[in-house]
């Protein structure tokens, strides 16, 4: 394939969005709601980057399928509710996408957030700034690191995956880009640490969401 458009894919939680806190305390109210032991802000760190489901089975660390159901059904009721409450860009976030929707890029986002409320985030947060391709989790796709939701952005966009760049904060967003045959963008302003993303492939590490400008531009 020709060389295309330069295309940057962001990871949404912990990358673009300090969704950290609204999570915590939307499960933690649930788990409390149950009698169930709550968590830390700061663990949640931890239990984000894998889905829903995933986050679900790590603030219960166990408990019956039942239990699961019922977290996973009240927490996403309560998150719907929450979603805009304590979650912004992080700091420099808006310069980046600023300068990036000057050079007239392809921006796009793809989390393991479930569809609906990543589609609500950029609607709301980034509405202004014309991503081309948004997805979050859907039912029927396999989620990060599965390269698929990757590779079929870099399809509808009619770039190479090889010349897109993956920006993400976890082990996850790291291997999905390298799967993919991207390039991989690690930050250190999310939930995870240089060793994991230097672990797990970053091709760049970055500090300051302006740094990403420096490397997309060469
Ligand atoms: O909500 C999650 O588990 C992860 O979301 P992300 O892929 O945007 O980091």
């Amino acid at each position: 394939m020709a060389a295309g458009k330069k295309t940057i894919i962001f990871d949404l939680d912990g990358t673009l969005i300090d969704s950290l806190e609204d999570i915590a305390v939307c499960m933690n109210k649930v788990l409390e709601e149950l009698n169930l032991p709550i968590h830390k802000i700061d663990d949640y760190k931890y239990f984000v980057g894998s889905g829903v489901d995933v986050l679900v089975e790590n603030a219960l660390k166990g408990h019956s399928l039942e239990i699961k159901n019922e977290v996973l059904k009240r927490f996403k009721k309560e998150y719907d509710q929450k979603l805009h409450e304590n979650t912004k860009p992080y700091e420099g976030i808006y310069e980046l996408l600023d300068e990036l929707k000057k050079l007239d890029y392809n921006l796009a986002v793809l989390s393991n957030k479930p569809h609906d409320f990543t589609v609500q985030y950029v609607d709301y947060l980034f509405k202004d700034y014309g991503f081309k391709e948004v997805h979050g989790q859907k039912v029927e796709v396999p989620r990060k690191p599965h390269p698929i939701g990757a590779i079929a952005i870099a399809e509808a966009l009619n770039v190479p995956c090889e010349e897109v760049f993956f920006v993400g904060d976890t082990l996850v967003d790291m291997k999905t880009a390298k799967s993919a045959n991207m390039k991989a963008i690690g930050v250190l302003w999310g939930f995870r640490d240089e060793k994991e993303l230097n672990e797990h492939g970053a091709d760049f590490i970055v500090k300051h969401p302006l740094d990403i400008l420096e490397i997309v531009k060469k």
